[in-house]
């Protein structure tokens, strides 16, 4: 194969490449409304995987678009929807769907839909900052309030985007021709105006605004009996709405021209085209032209001598002028009720916005008691906590202290101190009962020998188990306390010497059976004991142990490890 022409194909593949991503868009969109055939063309060559996200919604734009020529208005509506709700708030294209939206919704005469659209698109102008969005805005506004015979509101957009800086020929065009529609219904105008709106949109490429406005004025000359200007730009006339095929212009055309023919007394062709008007509105979509050709109809049979056919087509004339009546005022009732509902829901959002606002201030302010509540709560338990661990703690020492002060520390029973306030109670309590009491003394037998052979540590270990020995053998009645070194007192309530007696026998065996193996020594242990009792000196502490002390020194005297009861005959005479 040439050089030559592997270069050409190279060119043309990268061509068609390039072609085939974000200018392929950007061309489409620009020629759909020039040429939308070929704007389809291009849309088609799209990949659409190779495209940014941007470029997939601008993408999907377009296919919204061109969808609209398959007829289902219904799904091209939902299609803009979808992607209503996905474009981001501050993109240029919300605007532009909002526009397509509201020409749809005011095409097929979805008042509620597009009355709520307009409102939308209205309350976005003040935040439009790009001149050409703008634009497009009030384009979409202005199509639906000539859609909705609103001509004031109309006007004022077709101003705007006229005042506009920076406005492209075709906007101008659109504008103009859209003007004019509105002043030829309101009858309002002048050729200048028509003239300016053909050349702009002739420069602007738009066949159909030049055609539209071709037939405005030629309907404008036509209407103000101006036959020679309107013989003039006929023929011209003709042959834009010929070439472009579409019926709402025919039959604006076919309207005018029929009235032109019967101004020129051409009854024949006034009749035919007025005929042609009337064939051409099948649905009922092409109303005012179709009043006209009738119109026309009857003058031509008042002028033909027929005046039965001229009644009955002054009837249809009638008819049909009340069709329209009642189409514009049900047209009016049901842009009035969409806007009425509009209102009410508005009202109805801003009082659910207003409950919400309530509720959620109610809620702060559950919460907020909640959580002081939760702090009273938490505050309270540990002040509570603190109290409690303080009060133990307090007990506990006191009741350290209580144990300081009343016990001896070696041996665990009652110290002196103790062993007197509870002698003094016990003797208190049963001096009033006149129960008896009874005293017991008891001193370890050469207690010094054993500290001074095996060492103080096994005295200490001998006076615990003296202790240990006695609590074996004495009971609840028994309060015992150390006297001081290795002497020892008991009192025992409801018994007197007798029974003291056998008790200080029991005890003194005890104290005889310690095994002193156990501190690692041999050696014995044994104990004197006096025994004393209230019915011997009567209930006073000093006298009750000066008797046992008594009796304990006999025991000593006479052998030791043995018991010896208080005799009193013995003392009273010393
Ligand atoms: N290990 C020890 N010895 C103590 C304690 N209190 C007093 N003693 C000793 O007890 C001994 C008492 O001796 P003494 O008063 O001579 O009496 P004794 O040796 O038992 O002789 P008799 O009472 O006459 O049989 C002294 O050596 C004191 O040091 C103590 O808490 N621990």
């Amino acid at each position: 194969m040439p050089k030559y022409l592997i270069g050409l194909l190279c060119v043309v593949w990268l061509q068609v490449t390039f072609a085939s991503g974000a200018s392929l868009l950007e061309q489409s969109d620009k020629l759909r409304l020039s040429d939308t055939q070929k704007a389809l063309t291009l849309f088609m060559q799209i990949e659409r995987q190779g495209l940014s996200p941007q470029e997939k919604l601008h993408y999907r734009y377009l296919e919204a678009y061109f969808s609209t020529f398959e007829g289902d208005l219904q799904r091209t509506l939902s299609l803009y929807r979808e992607l209503l709700d996905e474009v981001p708030a501050s993109s240029p294209l919300k605007v532009r769907i909002l526009t397509s939206m509201l020409g749809i919704a005011s095409y097929s005469e979805q008042w509620g839909v597009s009355v709520e659209l307009a409102e939308q698109l209205d309350a976005m102008l003040a935040h439009i900052a790009d001149t050409k969005v703008l634009i497009d805005a009030y384009k979409g506004l202005l199509i639906f309030y000539n859609s909705t015979e609103q001509a004031r509101m109309a006007l004022t957009y077709a101003e705007k985007i006229l005042a506009s800086p920076d406005i492209t020929v075709e906007q101008r065009c659109f504008a103009l021709t859209m003007q004019n529609e509105i002043v030829v219904r309101e009858s309002n105008t002048s050729e200048k105006q028509f003239s300016r709106a053909i050349t702009i949109c002739e420069a602007a490429e738009q066949p159909y605004y030049v055609a539209s406005n071709y037939v405005h004025l030629f309907s404008f000359y036509v209407q103000n009996g101006n036959i020679n200007k309107a013989r003039m730009i006929f023929e011209d006339t003709q042959s834009q709405v010929e070439a472009l095929d579409v019926a709402f212009l025919q039959s604006s055309f076919f309207a005018a021209e029929s009235k032109f023919h019967l101004a020129m007394n051409e009854l024949d062709m006034a009749r035919k085209t007025s005929f042609a008007v009337i064939s051409l509105d099948k649905a009922g979509q092409f109303l005012p032209p179709k009043i006209e050709a009738y119109k026309v109809l009857v003058e031509v049979a008042k002028q033909k001598g027929e005046y039965e056919r001229a009644l009955t087509l002054l009837e249809k004339q009638n008819s049909l002028k009340e069709t329209l009546h009642s189409e514009r005022v049900v047209k009016a009732l049901a842009l009035q009720q969409a806007k009425y509902d509009l209102k009410a829901k508005e009202n109805e959002i801003a009082l659910l916005d207003k409950k919400n606002k309530l509720l959620g201030t109610e809620s702060d302010l559950r919460r907020q008691q909640i959580e002081s509540a939760l702090l009273a709560l938490v505050f309270t338990s540990i002040t509570v906590i603190g109290l409690l661990c303080w009060t133990y703690r307090s007990r506990k020492i006191q009741h350290r202290l209580k144990v300081l002060a009343t016990t001896d520390s070696l041996t665990g029973c009652a110290n002196r101190g103790y062993f007197s306030d509870i002698a003094t109670k016990v003797l208190k309590t049963a001096s009033r009962q006149g129960s008896p009491v009874c005293m017991l003394l008891l001193d370890l037998d050469y207690f010094k020998r054993v500290n001074d052979n095996y060492g103080h540590q096994v005295g200490d270990w001998v006076l615990r188990e003296v202790v240990n020995a006695i609590n074996t053998v004495s009971d609840k009645n028994c309060t015992l306390g150390r006297m001081g070194g290795e002497e020892f007192g008991m009192l025992i309530t409801d018994a007197d010497v007798k029974e003291g007696l056998v008790f200080a026998e029991q005890c003194r065996e005890a104290i005889e059976m310690i095994d002193s193996s156990v501190s690692g020594h041999s050696f014995s242990v044994s104990a004197s004991f006096g025994v004393s009792d209230t019915r011997q000196v009567g209930y006073n502490l000093d006298n009750l142990f000066s008797a046992a002390d008594l009796a304990l020194y006999q025991s000593k005297k006479y052998g030791r490890n043995q018991v010896y009861e208080y005799d009193q005959h013995l003392y009273s005479g010393t």
